[in-house]
């Protein structure tokens, strides 16, 4: 499935966040968008999950619903979001709560989100007996039990310190090698960017605009290796020389504000 952003602006009240936004995220492809703070990322990503209503423009999606699927565009929060008085699998079955399920397919999609994630230990465990990254394992598990066929991440990893990170991202990598996802991740950080887009969307301070689409030509799972350093540092200099200018100014103008 694609998702499909056409000359989308959005304002709120006075204030355009978002201007004039074209976007597609193929199937299969993930696709990171970065920018500085207060350039409108959350709010792209809101309006792509129809949870905010743009102001103007567009998003549709293309391609059929996968088997299986029941709920085509769904989030993974960056705070978690998950009930503390819930155990892991009360907090995964949760998102299948008011889908019409027979028992037994609801019971199977939370133990396959679990032990994607490597929870199924810890499925009886709560959300405060985990570290912050077992609890975002617990919040990537319960949006893979709707079998998504679009996974927005907001910004998923930024909660947790730098050594958690890389188990997360080894984690997706891990998760992206198996199966095929369509996902738009949004990051501040350009080494979660590097290590796993396809392509990095650069937007410009606010009003978010897109001022560069680049692609990530090494092969994720290359992007370790030695040979892959050259072309990674290429693109590394190219983002930061984008993202650099935009963060200053919209530094300066945080300040004046
Ligand atoms: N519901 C809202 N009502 C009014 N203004 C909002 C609302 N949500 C966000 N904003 C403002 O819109 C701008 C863009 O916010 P948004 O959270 O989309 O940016 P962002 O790029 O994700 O920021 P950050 O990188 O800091 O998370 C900010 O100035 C923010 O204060």
């Amino acid at each position: 499935m694609r998702l499909l952003i056409s000359d989308l602006t959005h304002r709120y009240d006075d204030l355009t966040v978002l201007d004039r936004i074209d976007l597609v995220l193929n199937e299969g492809e993930v696709l990171a968008v970065i920018g500085p703070s207060g350039c409108g990322k959350s709010t792209l990503l809101g309006i792509a999950g129809g949870i905010v209503a743009p102001s103007a423009g567009r998003v549709a999606v293309d391609g059929p619903v996968p088997d299986g699927c029941l709920n085509p565009i769904t989030y993974v929060f960056q705070d978690f979001a998950l009930l503390p008085w819930r155990s892991v699998e009360e907090n995964v079955a949760l998102v299948l709560a008011h889908h019409p399920l027979p028992a037994a397919d609801r019971r199977a999609r939370v133990e396959e989100g679990l032990r994607r994630m490597g929870l199924w230990e810890f499925r009886q465990a709560l959300p405060k007996q985990l570290s912050g990254g077992m609890r975002q394992r617990v919040g990537i598990a319960r949006a893979l039990a709707v079998r998504p066929a679009i996974l927005l991440l907001d910004e998923p990893l930024s909660a947790l310190d730098a050594q958690t990170r890389e188990l997360l991202m080894d984690d997706f990598l891990d998760l992206w090698r198996r199966e095929k996802t369509t996902a738009l991740y949004v990051t501040h950080n350009l080494d979660e960017a590097l290590r796993l887009a396809d392509r990095v969307v650069v937007l410009s301070r606010r009003p978010g605009r897109i001022r560069e689409i680049v692609t990530i030509e090494e092969p994720r799972d290359r992007r370790l290796a030695p040979a892959a350093q050259a072309h990674l540092a290429e693109v590394r200099a190219r983002l930061w020389h984008l993202m650099k200018a935009e963060a200053q100014m919209a530094d300066r103008e945080i300040a004046r504000a």
